[in-house]
C-alpha cells in the first residue's frame, strides 16, 4: 500500500508541475501525450484506491454533479468597479487629482484590461476552496465547481497561505472562434463575443460544459489589504501572486508619468488585434499601497485607479446597406 500512496503523490506532483508550466506559464515541459498518460494512470489508481484522492488532485477539476443552482457568497471585502476614462483629458484629470491629493512622488502600474468576468478565489493553507463571481460587489455566486475546471487556476499554491485573490476569467479568441464554429454547425445561437461566451460558460450548472470551454484567467490583486502580506506595492504584489502559482499578465508596465501611460495606451491600441484574448481598455493604478490607502475610495470605485476604455469599434452600420439598396 505504501508504494501505491507514493506513486499517487508522485503523479500528483508531476501533473501539478506540468500543468502549471503549460497553462500558467505557457511553457510546456512535456508533450500532451505524456501529460495525458500520467493523468490516466492517476485516475486509475484513485479509482482503485479512493482513500488516496486529495482535493487538489488534478483529477478533481471536473466534478461529477450537475448543480441545482448557485449558492450566494458574501465577499470578504467588496469587489468594486473601476471608474472610466475615455480620452487624454480624462486621464490628465485623473493624474491632476492624484497630484493634488498626494503630491508628485508616486508612480503608476499599467495593465491590459482583460474583457472577461471578474472572479474572486479563496485559498485555505494553499488549497483552492471557493470561487465566486463579483455579483453586486458585496455578494456573488459560488461557481467553485466551474472555476475548478479552468486549468490556469491552481488547485494548490506553492506556499500554504490562506489568501483571497481577484482576477478576470476569460475565453481566448481561438476558443471563442472554435466554440461558435461548433454552434453554427449545430444551428445553435452564436455568442456575440468572448466575454459573453465566458460568462455563459461559468453560469452553466453542469461543470462538464464549463470544462469544455477552454477558459483561462489573469489574477490581478488580493482581496483586502495588500500590506498584510508585507508587500509595499502593486507591481511587487503581481510578482508575489505569480510566485504563488497564479497566472498574471506579463504586459504590465511601471510608468512614472501620465505621458508614459499615454505611450503605453498608444502601443496597445495598435497591438490589441494581435493579442490572443480580448481587452477593452487599459487599467492605470497608483503603485504604492500606502498611497492607495491615502487616496481611498468613492462609494463604488478606488480613487487610485482608472480604466481607460478603447473607443467602440467602428461597426459598419446597416444604414450603409440601406443606402446601397435604395
Ligand atoms: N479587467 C481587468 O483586467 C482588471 C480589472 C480590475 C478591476 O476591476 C479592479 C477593481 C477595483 F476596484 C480595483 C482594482 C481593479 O483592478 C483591475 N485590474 C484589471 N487588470
Amino acid at each position: 500500500m505504501e508504494k501505491i500512496q507514493q506513486r499517487v503523490n508522485e503523479l500528483n506532483e508531476l501533473l501539478h508541475k506540468y500543468g502549471h508550466a503549460y497553462y500558467v506559464l505557457d511553457k510546456p515541459l512535456v508533450a500532451d501525450s505524456v501529460y495525458d498518460q500520467l493523468l490516466h494512470e492517476l485516475i486509475a489508481l484513485e479509482e482503485q484506491y479512493p482513500q488516496f484522492v486529495t482535493p487538489d488532485s488534478p483529477t478533481q477539476r471536473v466534478g461529477g454533479a450537475v448543480l441545482a443552482g448557485f449558492e450566494k457568497v458574501a465577499h470578504s471585502t467588496r469587489m468594486l468597479s473601476l471608474s472610466n476614462a475615455f480620452n487624454e483629458d480624462d486621464l490628465r484629470d485623473f493624474d491632476r487629482k492624484i497630484r493634488q491629493a498626494i503630491g508628485d512622488a508616486f508612480s503608476y502600474v499599467c495593465e491590459l484590461k482583460i474583457d472577461g468576468l471578474a472572479i474572486a478565489l479563496r485559498y485555505e493553507n494553499g488549497i483552492f476552496v471557493q470561487g465566486a463571481t463579483r455579483g453586486d460587489g458585496t455578494v456573488g455566486e459560488d461557481i467553485t465547481a466551474n472555476l475548478k475546471t479552468i486549468n490556469a487556476i491552481p488547485l494548490r499554491l506553492t506556499k500554504p497561505v490562506t489568501i483571497e485573490v481577484r482576477g478576470e476569467a476569460f475565453m481566448p479568441k481561438s476558443s471563442f472562434e472554435q466554440l461558435n464554429a461548433r454552434r453554427a454547425e449545430q444551428d445553435e445561437e452564436l455568442f456575440a463575443n468572448p466575454r459573453n461566451a465566458a460568462a455563459g460558460s461559468l453560469r452553466q450548472l453542469d461543470p462538464k460544459i464549463a470544462a469544455s470551454r477552454n477558459l483561462s484567467t489573469f489574477i490581478y490583486s488580493v482581496g483586502g489589504d495588500g500590506e498584510q502580506y508585507g508587500i509595499s506595492g502593486h507591481a511587487k504584489m503581481l510578482d508575489y501572486l505569480s510566485e504563488l502559482g497564479f497566472k498574471t499578465n506579463n504586459e504590465r508596465l511601471a510608468c512614472d508619468t501620465i505621458d508614459d501611460v499615454l505611450t503605453y495606451i498608444e502601443k496597445w491600441t495598435d497591438a490589441r488585434p494581435n493579442l490572443p484574448y480580448e481587452i477593452d481598455g487599459i487599467v492605470v493604478k497608483v503603485n504604492s499601497f500606502a498611497q492607495q490607502d491615502e487616496l481611498g475610495f468613492t462609494a463604488k470605485s478606488p480613487r487610485w485607479a482608472i480604466a481607460y476604455k478603447f473607443p467602440a469599434e467602428e461597426v459598419m452600420t446597416t444604414l450603409l446597406d440601406i443606402e446601397l439598396t435604395v
